[in-house]
């Protein structure tokens, strides 16, 4: 049983609860016996009305429950630690693995299912260990003992435990076969209200700005009120369940009472047996009770167990290589090649890069261009290694990239994506982090080379000025640029820029260029950009088209020799800005 296994690093901690669960099955079993006693031997028997012999029985009686007591509140807290401390690491373990280099393994399960598996499952797989801890151990120690003890008290009551054995059975047969099929699905429909609420959040102004709360609304209702549907359904159920052992437990009660008094008048019982035997009845019934509900539930808690460890079993197509290489000292830093290289994404069936084969040099500015879905941004993610080539191989400074280690090759690429995102925090401790070694001054630089100075001098804080989550405090454009200058503050011998500038107006496009060329004269540049203005400049433009370079070389080289960068020029520039009309 797989929540069995995950208890395997806290081996003492449960043979200390299965003492301990011991001790206070064995204190609770020997309190009937002992009012059994008091009943005989106190109120009818030898010593009735002696206060002595009373007394001392219930010190006796009161020393058990003490003990009882002791045990069951110790036992209690460890299995809540151990079962706190597990789901602590399951959590631990889940979100590592989300974290883990590739994102197209996880991206197989939503964001939203990944939240339900990290909290609402964990959570419980906890409750289960808790409940597996506390009873599973108990019940049948004091089911067995207080067996033991109806069978060798006589009597000829013993046929009516067995019948309230099989009530009892029924009725939790006949609950679970209705609620089981629910409580599976019950997950799989928190998943769907994350996801609805994240989606919702996430296009709230798209919403907005449609109009659409209401459609949306709905949506989020119809997903709240299936999971709502479910929960009743099954909660209704099990309000069943107390009242219906209870109903058990006091018909069992009465017939032992009725049965057992026709013994006591012939002679055959004691009173005072018949009351133990009250007591041992209800606590075989109870046991029995707890070992078949808990034999039914924990199925339910594997099926969390099973979604945690699905995430847990992902293999990571982007691995740490056994033996990283490192690029020798000596090799010239910033030089990177694409040799024939082709992929395509894992879940999907052409080719989304096709033998593309390129260089990008120190100091020098790399650009790709394409029309839209030309595999501009696949290309540059494959730097970085967020996805692996599936022909061909890419090198830095001479070194396959898939021989390095991820931490070095990472150290030494600055990745900006599309989107660039922002975590909540400060200007300074977004720019920074990358590095844990950037000073004030190093900030400032990558900043400024970023044309984000005016940012940071406009706050009062200055470079201390917060930041909202998802850096929702700043424009677009400012969320590009710091963005940029967290990259620049890491001094990467590959800049890969994808489409970064696209928020930014003309001028600052330009100056950030400059600022670039300037600046970074060690760093390979590599550009992603839909504008032509913001390439014209670069010393190698590489033209895609579907996956495929159509084109390579300069400006004025690609608009003589190449149709589709002219085409994507013309429409975006006048023939008199590209220096086409006649006689210029
Ligand atoms: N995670 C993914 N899984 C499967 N296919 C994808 C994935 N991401 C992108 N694609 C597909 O790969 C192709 C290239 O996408 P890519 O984002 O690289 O293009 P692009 O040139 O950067 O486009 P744009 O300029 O619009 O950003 C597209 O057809 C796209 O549908």
């Amino acid at each position: 049983m797989r929540l069995v296994k995950l208890l395997r690093g806290h081996v003492g901690e449960v043979i200390a609860v299965f003492a301990l669960l011991l001790v206070q099955a064995l204190c609770e079993l020997s309190l009937p016996r002992y009012m059994s006693d008091i009943v005989n031997v106190g109120v009818v028997g030898s010593q009735a009305g002696n206060s002595a012999y009373l007394g001392h029985m219930a010190l006796v009686m009161f020393a058990f429950c003490l003990g009882s007591l002791a045990a069951a509140t110790l036992s209690g807290l460890t299995a809540s630690r151990v079962a706190a401390a597990v789901s602590r690491d399951l959590r631990r373990e889940v979100f590592a693995k989300v974290m883990s280099p590739s994102p197209a393994e996880v991206n197989e399960f939503s964001q939203s299912s990944l939240i339900t598996r990290c909290t609402n499952d964990v959570q419980q797989i906890q409750n289960m260990i808790v409940i597996m801890l506390r009873m599973v151990m108990f019940a049948p120690v004091m089911g067995i003992v207080a067996v033991v003890q109806v069978m060798t008290m006589g009597g000829g009551l013993a046929w009516i435990v067995g019948a309230a054995l099989l009530a009892v059975l029924g009725i939790v047969s006949v609950l679970f076969t209705l609620t089981m099929p629910r409580f599976k699905v019950m997950q799989s429909l928190v998943d769907r209200v994350n996801l609805v609420a994240r989606e919702m959040l996430d296009g709230i102004m798209t919403i907005r700005a449609f109009g659409r709360q209401d459609h949306e609304l709905k949506r989020f209702g119809a997903a709240s009120g299936d999971l709502m549907g479910a929960q009743l359904f099954v909660n209704r159920a099990m309000t069943l369940m107390m009242p219906l052992m209870m109903l058990v437990m006091n018909l069992s009660t009465v017939a032992i009472v009725w049965f057992g008094s026709h013994g006591v008048a012939a002679g055959a019982m004691q009173a005072g047996d018949m009351m133990a035997f009250i007591t041992y009845a209800m606590m075989i019934v109870m046991s029995f009770l707890v070992v078949s509900m808990v034999a039914v539930i924990l199925p339910r808690a594997e099926v969390s167990v099973g979604r945690v460890q699905e995430v847990l079993d992902v293999e990571p197509a982007v691995r740490d290589p056994k033996d990283p290489v490192t690029p020798a000292a000596d090799v010239p830093r910033g030089h990177l090649e694409f040799d024939h290289v082709s992929f395509h994404y894992p879940d999907a069936e052409g080719d989304v890069i096709t033998d593309v084969s390129l260089t990008a040099a120190p100091g020098r500015v790399t650009a790709i261009v394409g029309s839209t879905g030309s595999g501009k941004s696949t290309l540059v993610q494959l730097v970085p290694r967020l996805y692996d080539a599936t022909e061909g191989t890419i090198r830095l400074d001479g070194v396959d990239i898939r021989k390095m280690s991820l931490a070095d090759l990472r150290s030494r690429v600055g990745y900006v994506p599309q989107q660039g995102f922002l975590f909540s925090g400060t200007i300074a401790s977004n720019v920074a982090f990358g590095t844990d070694e950037a000073g004030e001054t190093d900030l400032l630089h990558a900043i400024d080379v970023a044309q984000a100075s005016e940012l940071v001098s406009q706050k009062a804080e200055g470079l201390e000025a917060p930041i909202t989550q998802g850096g929702t405090n700043v424009s677009g454009g400012q969320r590009q640029r710091l963005a940029i200058a967290r990259a620049l503050a890491t001094h990467p011998e590959v800049l890969v820029l994808d489409d970064s500038f696209s928020a930014l107006d003309y001028a600052t496009d330009a100056r950030l260029r400059q600022a670039l060329a300037k600046e970074e004269s060690d760093t390979a540049v590599l550009v992603v950009a839909q504008r032509i203005a913001t390439v014209m400049g670069a010393d190698q433009i590489v033209v895609l088209d579907e996956g495929r370079v159509v084109g390579r070389g300069t400006h004025e080289e690609l608009l003589r020799t190449c149709p589709e960068y002219l085409e994507i020029a013309k429409s975006q520039l006048s023939e008199e800005e590209l220096g086409l009309k006649e006689g210029e």
